[in-house]
């Protein structure tokens, strides 16, 4: 939760024409309207993603024996020393060697105790079953708990466990991660109009959002439904939002005011509470965020792909990112190169570049289409009556 969020109302209408809550205000509403999920067990291999409830601590000391950190001798006391036998990782026969002892090890091995140093083989002269060199006492030697003590705490909660996590928690000891559970996302597409194949003919468009969504609602922290296709009909879309067993339903298209635009009326009807409903913005002001009685939320986006791209930025990623427990991003800012013009009472949200000298916007980016989106790496918020200089930055989902 952002301090801007804190007081504000919880239900923010449209005031007509365009109109639509102020753009930073919506994306306020949005996170304050989740809480974090609770906690759950998950097997190491499948918490990717997911992040720490708890502090990740060492389940044993690290290195939890002392080991050779180089190929070569163990050896104990003054040399030259006798060879009396050879230990590989893995291998613990040799427990203890007396001075004057050496045993050869590979790196990994455990250090037989009495060893006061690790000769590796470049300083190591070997005659026959003597060896000999210049003893470093200590040296090449990792010794059990240097790295990290058992029981250090080592990540806190709230860390988000990438590939990197995993494997520092199998190193720790850990089979299984406790983390807040991800939030659940149904993606309904609505669209008479809309073919998930082929050439789009007459009448006929390609979806582009339901390609998007599952891979943006992952990056953000949230695990997607299959993808599922809805009638423009009242009953299919209440049948669908009804069904969605999922913490959020995120529904395209039929969020306008047309005859087949029947989310509103549906969440109406469902005595839904209405958080937002329409944003500042262009594009993507027909968009919407209400909660169900049950506690689902419900996020409608335009149709529009870039529209809808734009919503699912203002709206769905923040209710995600709370929802799973990860950070909001500190926002970033960049100066705005190039010629644009600010919208006078709209937020216009521009797909850029980022580069060494500032954002440079990608061109086109109609309502329409992706390409814009596709060629940047960020959005640009241009807040009404902007004059030049430094925006905010918000990620495109990677
Ligand atoms: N009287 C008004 N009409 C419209 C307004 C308005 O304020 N008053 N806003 C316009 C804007 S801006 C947008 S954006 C759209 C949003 O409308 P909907 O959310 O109801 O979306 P649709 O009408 O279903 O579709 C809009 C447009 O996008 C195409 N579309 C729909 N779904 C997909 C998809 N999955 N992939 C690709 N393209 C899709 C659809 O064919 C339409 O061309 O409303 C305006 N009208
Ligand atoms: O706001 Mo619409 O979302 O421009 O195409």
């Amino acid at each position: 939760m952002t301090s801007d969020s804190q007081a504000l109302p919880t239900r923010w209408r449209s005031h007509g024409g365009h109109g639509g809550v102020a753009w930073p205000v919506a994306r306020s509403v949005a996170a304050a309207a989740a809480d974090p999920l609770d906690a759950i067990d998950l097997p190491l291999a499948a918490a990717g993603g997911a992040v720490l409830a708890v502090p990740l601590g060492a389940r044993a000391p690290l290195p939890s024996y002392n080991t050779a950190a180089m190929d070569g001798y163990a050896v104990a006391g003054r040399g030259p020393w006798l060879v009396t036998g050879r230990v590989l990782a893995g291998h613990t026969m040799f427990r203890a060697i007396l001075a004057g002892h050496a045993v050869e090890i590979a790196t990994g091995a455990p250090v037989p105790d009495g060893s006061d140093a690790v000769l590796p083989y470049e300083r190591a002269v070997r005659v026959g079953s003597t060896v000999d060199g210049v003893l470093e006492p200590g040296r090449h030697i990792r010794w059990r708990g240097e790295e990290c003590r058992e029981g250090t705490e080592v990540l806190p909660a709230g860390t988000l466990v990438t590939p990197v996590v995993q494997g520092l928690a199998a190193s720790l000891g850990h089979d299984v991660l406790r983390v807040r559970r991800r939030p659940r996302v149904a993606i309904l597409v609505t669209g008479d109009e809309v073919a998930t194949s082929g050439r789009p003919g007459r009448g006929r468009v390609r979806d582009a959002v339901g390609p998007v969504l599952p891979g943006l609602v992952s990056w953000a922290g949230g695990r997607p439904e299959a993808v599922a296709a809805v009638e423009d009909r009242r009953a299919a879309v209440a049948d669908a939002i009804g069904a969605a067993a999922a913490d959020v339903v995120v529904v395209c298209g039929a969020c306008s005011r047309g005859p087949a635009d029947h989310v509103r009326g549906v969440l109406q009807e469902a005595e839904a509470e209405f958080l937002v409903e329409g944003v500042a913005c262009r594009p993507g002001h027909p968009q919407l965020l209400a909660r169900l009685g049950d506690g689902r939320l419900v996020v409608g986006l335009p149709g529009n792909p870039f529209a809808a791209l734009v919503a699912a930025l203002t709206l769905l990623v923040p209710v995600l990112t709370v929802m799973s427990g990860r950070t909001r991003p500190v926002g970033e800012r960049a100066p705005l190169l190039g010629e644009l013009a600010a919208h006078a009472v709209d937020t216009r949200l521009v797909a850029v570049r980022r580069t060494a000298g500032g954002a440079v916007p990608a061109g086109h980016d109609r309502p329409g289409l992706l390409w814009g989106a596709a060629l940047a790496d960020a959005l640009a918020v241009v807040p009404p009556g902007w004059r030049g200089g430094e925006v905010e930055l918000i990620q495109l989902p990677t």
